[in-house]
């Protein structure tokens, strides 16, 4: 069989030569120029050649795609000299489980959730006013700031000031028992490489290559470890692939400005990939609007010359998944598969109401993994997401972490694998009400960890937590999955991936303080002054829209502005009259 990397069609020109670059650059790479592709295939064109290369990503998604490529596309195995996973594993692995007890004043330490990170901070002292230990992020200058859920009558800087110095006591003493959330571990990883002697110059020393894609989402605490990795002159290659204009984490403290800065302060070369192997040219026509750069990309894909335009939809603001009815007639009517395109929102709240679930109580995410791994099991559509999900459920009440599962050798994958068939298996009947299900899966649970070892970490009713209004709820009519085409996702979710087509949902007004969505993502083409907070909204539809191969849509609400739909119609947009819209 031939390699695919010989085969002519596989990289572009551009592609190619990225691959077989020299070491140390920025690959600024627009939206479908196939960076995944390149990346994946540069890590193994670098390992071929004996080095050790570490490749990680901002997102567990963006990681499995770059393994996708290396393993399905190129068909190769990953060997233990070299790395690939989130950059925060990759810190975790090489800096925090060795060193961190240094630094921290510990025995050993381990990751505590957010939710379970300590007391409550008193603000001011006062016990009238609490905020969550969990919602203090330390800076990497080790001052703390509240990124937390908001608290009614108080701004986040307010909360800082009023909590800080207590959450750092708190904190501090957390650490000394060897607690740490995981974003903390982020910031003990970074004392690690600044304080102790040695460290930053051994792990920068163990692999000749690290790539990091998604740079742009790269934490500000990630970048400030890269920095000291960096500064140590013993990381021979350092390659930061990203788009700032697809930059979406600003709230979980990611500075596209820090991702230059580092480039500035290595001297790195940047390299551009500028043609898009995804979208029609009609797409990169109008997503052009939502970026930085002035030029739109050029489409070179299978569908560059696609001929839907991107279009404008209206939807009742009452009834929100008329908004999905539309485009589905639509898409229809271009001969596109409905289970190949999805429905996006900025807001879950939104997202909630598109899929129909607003009447629907609350579940935490595992017991709904779990659920739904269940359910598609019975109806005979279990695939491997759902069982790696289950795998993470127990290999976090057995190690008391989901990431335990990677120092597991084959075998102790196995035993993990069984034990989730197990508890597939022997889980609840679904006709349960949630509460109940949510329960006694809990006590299945239990079962299943204790064979794998004699004391799991986690108590299995904090890992399975049922909530007191679930009980109005049947548990199978919870977990049973939206048709897959029409699962309304919010736009986060499906960062890094490809749809046929796309519909964005724009929300309207929701409070007299804030703008409707549409008019946030369109003040710049109204020639209006755009905040940072709004930039970030426009980066996030610009990820929406070029998600899409053949045909993207917006949808408002009917009360939109004339100014708005008109900035829109400019920008390439085509207004679609609807009946009753
Ligand atoms: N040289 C190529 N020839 C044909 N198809 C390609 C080529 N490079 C990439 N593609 C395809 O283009 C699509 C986008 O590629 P990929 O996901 O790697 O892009 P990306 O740059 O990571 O996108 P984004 O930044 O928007 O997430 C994929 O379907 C990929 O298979």
């Amino acid at each position: 069989m031939t390699d695919p990397l010989d085969e002519p069609g596989y990289l572009t020109p551009a592609q190619r030569l990225v691959v077989d670059a020299p070491p140390d650059f920025l690959l600024t790479a627009c939206p479908g120029s196939g960076k995944t592709r390149t990346a994946g295939a540069r890590f193994v064109v670098r390992a071929q050649a004996g080095d050790r290369v570490a490749a990680t990503s901002y997102t567990n998604i963006g990681v499995d795609q770059i393994r996708e490529v290396i393993s399905s596309e190129l068909g190769r195995t990953v060997g233990p000299e070299s790395f690939i996973g989130t950059v925060h594993k990759f810190l975790l692995q090489y800096v925090f489980y060795p060193f961190a007890h240094i630094v921290m004043g510990c025995s050993s330490p381990h990751l505590v959730d957010a939710e379970n990170a300590g007391d409550d901070v008193r603000l001011n002292g006062d016990n009238r006013w609490r905020a969550p230990l969990g919602g203090f992020r330390f800076r990497p200058d080790g001052s703390l700031l509240y990124c937390g859920k908001s608290l009614p009558g108080w701004s986040r800087d307010q909360i800082t000031a009023a909590g800080s110095a207590e959450a750092a006591i708190m904190k501090r003493r957390a650490a000394a028992r060897g607690r740490a959330t995981f974003d903390d571990a982020m910031y003990w990883s970074l004392r690690v490489l600044r304080d102790v002697p040695g460290a930053a110059a051994a792990v920068a020393g163990r692999f000749d290559e690290l790539l990091v894609d998604e740079a742009q989402d790269t934490s500000e605490l990630q970048l400030a470890c890269l920095t000291e990795l960096s500064g140590t002159g013993r990381l021979r290659s350092l390659v930061l692939v990203g788009d700032v204009d697809q930059s979406i984490y600003a709230f979980q403290g990611a500075t596209p400005q820090g991702v230059h800065r580092l480039v500035a302060d290595r001297g790195m070369r940047s390299v551009p990939l500028v043609e898009n192997h995804r979208s029609s040219q009609l797409i990169c026509d109008v997503a052009v609007h939502f970026c930085s750069r002035d030029q739109p990309d050029v489409a070179v894909g299978e569908h560059a010359d696609f001929t839907a335009r991107p279009e404008i939809v209206f939807y009742d603001p009452a009834q929100p998944t008329t908004a999905t009815d539309h485009f589905l007639g639509r898409i229809a009517a271009l001969g596109i598969d409905p289970t190949t395109t999805t429905v996006l929102a900025r807001n879950n709240a939104l997202v909630t109401l598109l899929n129909n679930q607003a009447e629907r109580v609350e579940c935490a995410p595992r017991p709904k993994a779990l659920g739904r791994a269940v359910m598609a099991l019975r109806h005979g559509t279990a695939g491997r997401h759902d069982l790696v999900a289950v795998d993470k459920i127990i290999a976090y009440a057995a190690w008391g972490e989901a990431d335990s599962l990677d120092g597991l050798d084959p075998e102790g994958r196995r035993q993990v694998r069984n034990a989730t068939i197990d508890l597939i298996t022997a889980a609840p009947a679904l006709g349960l009400p949630l509460q109940q299900w949510i329960r006694d899966a809990a006590v299945v649970l239990r079962g299943v960890a204790s064979e794998l070892v004699a004391v799991p970490v986690r108590r299995s009713g904090d890992v399975l937590r049922s909530a007191a209004d679930q009980g109005d709820v049947v548990a199978g009519d919870y977990f049973t999955r939206p048709s897959p085409g029409f699962a309304a996702r919010s736009v986060h979710d499906v960062k890094g991936a490809t749809r046929e087509a796309v519909l964005v949902v724009a929300r309207g007004r929701t409070s007299p303080y804030r703008p409707p969505e549409a008019e946030t993502w369109t003040a710049h083409l109204r020639g209006e002054q755009v905040p940072p907070e709004h930039a970030e909204e426009q980066r996030i539809l610009y990820v929406a829209l070029t998600r899409a191969r053949k045909y993207c849509a917006i949808a408002l609400p009917t009360n939109t502005s004339t100014a708005v739909i008109d900035s829109l119609q400019r920008a390439g947009f085509l207004r679609r009259r609807i009946e009753g819209g």
